[in-house]
């Protein structure tokens, strides 16, 4: 378990002293994947660094699995950071070293034997997917594979936590999905706790079970990843969570005034798409999408869609009675606003 408590970290510089971080407290459960989300500054990086003292924090404690970080001295800070592992935006491959000379490298700066190193390092080269690159150097390798090499050299030293900033933001999204996918697996097979640094809602949607808000170095929220997004309380919460303020904006140029609109609002209970075929496929009425601001959480949809209902009235009566009548949404009209 990490615990993170009543953490700052000021940097002083020429021309004053920047807060990064102001008295953090943060309780991160073992084998949970714990997302950490903010804004550009808001202070993430510097977090992550202090969980694993690359950064020292100038008052407050990481207490991992007992051991206050800060006491220990460079020997033992060493030993310790085996276990608590990182990758990054830009991968920090050693480009002039082969992809397996790479993944020894952490082996053989803790002393494992050359042989030793280099059959684990296969075993991990099969882990994340890619045991034919073997020989290759990372400047012959996609970004995505580059990211694979980096998991597989962090995961050589047996870790207990992997730190993962920024790790997936120079990729593409399908890409992104594959290394989250991974990183899920890893989780689940090995048992590693895994903080995940992003700035991205989709990140933590896609693999977070647990989520802290950072906003200008203050942990405004922090809970299940299903709670912050059923029920974001502060401004930083709901500008990640919904950006459009989670109501679908009217797009005036989209429909007619006489058109027959309505705003369905999710809450969490139902899921969007479903909705829109059931009523085809239920009642035989089509509907059009005309805007949709929502986000599907583990089958669970939050957020809203305008609907172009059809120009008979009592067709266009069922189908809001039929969306009514679904647990967790409601239906306003928004004809004539
Ligand atoms: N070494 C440093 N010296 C001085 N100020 C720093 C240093 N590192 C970070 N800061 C400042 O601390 C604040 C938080 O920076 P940090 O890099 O942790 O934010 P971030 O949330 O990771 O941002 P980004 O997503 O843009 O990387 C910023 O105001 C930044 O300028």
């Amino acid at each position: 378990m990490i615990e993170i408590k009543h953490l700052s970290k000021t940097f002083q510089m020429k021309d004053g002293a920047v807060n990064a971080l102001k008295d953090i407290n943060l309780t991160i459960p073992d084998g949970s994947i714990y997302g950490i989300i903010g804004m550009s500054g808001a202070g993430k990086s510097t977090l992550v660094r202090c969980i694993n003292l690359l950064e020292r924090p100038t008052e407050g404690s990481v207490v991992i699995d007992g051991t206050a970080m800060e006491t220990l001295n460079a020997a033992q800070l060493r030993e310790r950071r085996r276990e608590i592992t990182m990758i990054f935006q830009q991968f920090n491959l050693l480009m002039q070293r082969s992809c397996l000379k790479n993944i020894c490298f952490p082996m053989e700066l803790a002393g494992v034997k050359k042989a030793e190193a280099e059959k684990r390092a296969r075993e991990l080269l099969e882990v994340v997917g890619l045991p034919d690159k073997a020989n290759a150097y990372p400047a012959q390798l996609s970004g995505g594979q580059k990211q694979r090499i980096a998991i597989a050299r962090a995961l050589a030293t047996d870790p207990k936590v992997l730190l993962c900033d920024e790790a997936t933001s120079a990729l593409d999204p399908n890409t992104t999905h594959a290394i989250l996918t991974l990183i899920k697996d890893i989780n689940k097979k090995l048992g590693i706790t895994v903080v995940v640094i992003t700035h991205q809602m989709s990140v933590v949607e896609e693999i977070c079970d647990h989520v802290a808000i950072l906003d200008g170095g203050v942990v405004v929220e922090e809970g299940s990843v299903q709670e912050i997004f059923s029920n974001p309380k502060t401004p930083a919460a709901k500008r990640l969570v919904a950006p459009n303020g989670g109501s679908a904006a009217r797009d005036l140029s989209s429909f007619a005034p006489d058109d027959h609109v309505v705003r369905v609002t999710f809450n969490g209970s139902s899921t969007a798409k479903p909705l829109v075929a059931s009523l085809a496929a239920e009642k035989g009425i089509l509907v059009s999408v005309l805007s949709a601001d929502t986000r599907d959480l583990s089958g669970q949809c939050y957020g809203s869609m305008l609907l172009k209902l059809p120009a008979d009235v009592e067709q266009a009566k069922q189908a809001a009675a039929y969306m009514r009548a679904q647990p967790g949404i409601t239906v306003e009209e928004v004809t004539g606003e």
